[in-house]
């Protein structure tokens, strides 16, 4: 008997406090639990287990049922997850949820089809079997079925019903496990190479820094992948857990191949594309693994570890490590909580590091590494085209066929770049210059010619293709502007022999696909052509040639990382060029040449680039120097959003809070969004003023949404 202190599964911020409840079955912190609650039954996570009872004004009601025999957070994660809620804006469930994999969340109508039952073959004495009289054929199939057997298989590979006559027998004993699956196969083991120098003095001195996380800057190519594993390597060998975490879901196989042949421990993956049941299966695997190497994008930074050892984060400057929606924390702040809390070594690793990190390492709050020079030792030469007098066909200019051509007679390969989907990015009449917009969210829509639909990219949602313009009804439709799938029709017209690898959200929507795609690439594959996903830590040796098509389309928007994304996109697109034997050469079609972005990616001068952009940051008041937040309020009545937003900023001015706005955003599900943006030099302050708004706006009005971003990556329109 118990007093149990349990959150609620209810997201929002008014019930963001735990609930006492009386409990007359065994229980542990960290499990579900099924309460009462307002004339309901919800589902809940135990926090606290005492055996005194609480003070409390309210009458103590029963529990009902435990949902879980073993805990499935521990008390690591438990803190983790009270600092992401307080850090991040947003209630303590939220965090619970994002970071359990969807079975186990605690939810009533969660569930899932994660247990499957077993048939169990228990020894019985041979006279009790005669006693049974069995047929011949039940006789046959008893004695062929193996000692365990899933049930499904056995009444499909025997017969369904001699299973059941046997099952009511009483020979075969039912059991519900947990569904398992071997994601990894096992592949031989490679030797490490020799380290180069360059990758020996920067492992030299990870191994001797101190407790501080480092930022691993290495140039696209220069190793960084073995000085992970180098460590790894020393990790497992005190037998500790090492967590690796990688950006995207299209750079998971890749990595997982590179981990598998080398390691000969258990390797845990983690990542959105798994079914609900195998991300269980995983996470139980967590639970129980006494050490080994779990891969993953975001997600996997809530594993549960017995002893952790070495985190890693590739990529670290990649916006998908924040997540998009509610609690909207960044991965990086996770990664280093969980290193101070097993004081671990953190690496965070890229060729193009965020801003954000750069500084800091600048400051001393992380410790620098670099690495300058590439393992195949070439620099490869970066070629501007100016699109302003540049002749092309179909949006590729003329020297870029030219060396398109070239690698196709040398039978090298060709990534080619361009950061938009579909066929044409927007639909306008030619004669009324109406433009297609999606009715949800107010932005224009996309061509995609193979599904034969418009189809809006920020909601997803499809539309016909309207015969005639709905404004001015004439059919007169033009064709402006290049998605990837217009880009592959148009190369294939001008290499009609080349086998071309189309990788963007259109052709990776099935599982595994990623994976399919690449392989086809590297076993004869001419040309991949794809948006940024294909700019992002792919290793082909025999890829010479890259191409950037609209270099400068992302430096337009309004947002104030855009020079700082572009330029990270450019880079590690550049990066897939000449990485084997064979030099390579990357060719950038621009309509502005002499922008800083380009000239930096010119000359390979990341500090350059670093230094100029920082100095804009630090004019305009744009993070580092200082930190943000965004605040939308949502509500299908712009006028009572907009008013909302401006009380806020009203209030707020009075108290000396440095906040814009209000300002209108596109909308979202036909909903209107207004923002209003908080500066502030203290972290403190700003996350304080944040939960001030939050609370306060909750008692107010429960009918406008308020959605809060602390340290935004982006700044929509
Ligand atoms: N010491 C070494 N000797 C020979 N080859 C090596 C050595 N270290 C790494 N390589 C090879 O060099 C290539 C580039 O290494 P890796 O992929 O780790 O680069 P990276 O620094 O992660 O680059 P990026 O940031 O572009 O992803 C790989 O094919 C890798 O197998
Ligand atoms: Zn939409």
């Amino acid at each position: 008997m118990s007093y149990v202190q349990v959150m609620i599964e209810h997201e929002v911020l008014s019930l963001n406090r735990p609930f006492t409840y009386f409990c007359s079955f065994p229980i542990q912190k960290g499990c579900r639990i099924r309460v009462p609650f307002s004339h309901r039954i919800l589902m809940g996570l135990v926090i606290e287990v005492s055996e005194t009872k609480p003070e409390t004004s309210y009458e103590i009601l029963d529990a009902i049922e435990a949902v879980d025999e073993h805990p499935l957070l521990n008390g690591e994660l438990f803190d983790l997850a009270s600092e992401l809620s307080k850090d991040s804006v947003s209630s303590l469930m939220s965090v619970f949820k994002t970071m359990l994999p969807a079975a186990y969340k605690p939810a009533s109508k969660a569930g899932g089809e994660v247990f499957e039952t077993w048939l169990i073959k228990d020894p019985i004495p041979e006279d009790e079997l005669q006693r049974l009289k069995l047929t011949k054929k039940q006789k046959e199939i008893y004695e062929a079925l193996p000692l365990e057997i899933i049930r499904s298989k056995a009444r499909k590979e025997f017969s369904a019903s001699i299973i059941k006559t046997l099952e009511a027998k009483g020979l075969l004993r039912l059991e519900s496990k947990l569904k398992t699956y071997q994601l990894v196969h096992q592949k031989k083991l490679k030797q490490p190479p020799e380290l180069t120098e360059s990758q020996r003095m920067a492992l030299f001195a990870i191994e001797h820094g101190d407790h501080r996380p480092f930022l691993l800057h290495g140039v696209t190519g220069s190793g960084k992948t073995e000085i992970f594993f180098r460590l790894a390597q020393k990790a497992l060998e005190q037998k500790k857990s090492v967590l690796l975490l990688v950006p995207e879901i299209s750079l998971t196989p890749m990595m997982i191949e590179r981990v598998c042949s080398r390691f000969d421990v258990p390797v845990l993956v983690f990542h959105s594309r798994l079914t609900k049941a195998e991300m269980a299966s995983e996470y139980q695997k967590a639970l129980l693994m006494d050490y080994g190497i779990v891969i993953g994008t975001r997600k996997a930074v809530f594993t549960p570890f017995k002893n952790l050892g070495l985190i890693i984060m590739d990529e670290e400057h990649d916006s998908s490590y924040k997540q998009d929606n509610t609690p909207k924390y960044h991965t990086r702040d996770a990664a280093i909580f969980r290193a101070n809390y097993w004081h671990c070594p953190l690496i965070l690793a890229s060729a193009t590091p965020s801003l954000d990190s750069y500084a800091r390492a600048a400051r001393g709050i992380y410790q620098l590494v670099e690495m300058e020079r590439r393992i195949s030792n070439t620099v490869s030469a970066i070629h501007l085209i100016d699109m302003k007098s540049e002749r092309n066909i179909g949006g590729i200019s003329v020297p870029l066929i030219q060396q398109i051509q070239k690698r196709l007679e040398r039978k090298e390969k060709t990534i080619l770049l361009l950061n938009r989907r579909g066929f044409i990015p927007v639909m306008k009449c030619a004669s009324c210059q109406e433009v297609l917009l999606c009715e949800d969210c107010g932005i224009p829509l996309s061509y995609h010619k193979k599904e034969q639909a418009l189809v809006c990219h920020v909601c997803g949602r499809h539309y016909p293709v309207p015969e005639v313009c709905p404004n001015c009804h004439k059919r007169n439709w033009s064709v402006v502007g290049l998605g990837t799938e217009r880009l592959e029709e148009n190369v294939r017209d001008l290499f009609p022999q080349a086998k071309i690898v189309r990788m963007d959200a259109d052709s990776t929507r099935t599982k595994n696909a990623h994976e399919i795609l690449l392989n086809d690439f590297e076993a004869d594959g001419d040309i991949l052509i794809g948006t940024q996903m294909v700019a992002k830590g792919l290793d082909f040796e025999k890829v010479t040639l890259v191409g950037v098509l609209q270099a400068d389309a992302a430096l337009v928007r309004a947002d104030y990382r855009a020079a700082e994304t572009t330029y990270q996109m450019l880079e590690q697109a550049s990066g897939r060029a000449g990485r084997g034997r064979y030099p390579g050469e990357v060719y950038i079609q621009s309509y502005n040449p002499e922008h800083y972005v380009m000239q930096s990616i010119v000359h390979h001068n990341y500090l350059a680039f670093f230094k100029r952009e920082m100095n804009y940051r630090h004019l305009g008041t744009y993070p580092p120097y200082i930190y943000m937040a965004s605040l939308v309020f949502i509500h299908e009545d712009p006028t009572l959003a907009y008013s909302m937003a401006d009380q806020w900023v009203k209030t707020l001015r009075e108290q000396g809070v440095n906040v814009f706005g209000p300002l209108e955003l596109s909308m979202r599900q036909k909903k209107s969004r207004i923002r209003i943006l908080i500066k502030d030099k203290s972290i403190e302050n700003l996350r304080n003023t944040c939960w001030q708004v939050a609370k306060k706006h909750h008692e107010k009005s429960r009918q406008v949404k308020l959605e809060i971003n602390v340290n935004p990556m982006m700044l929509e329109e």
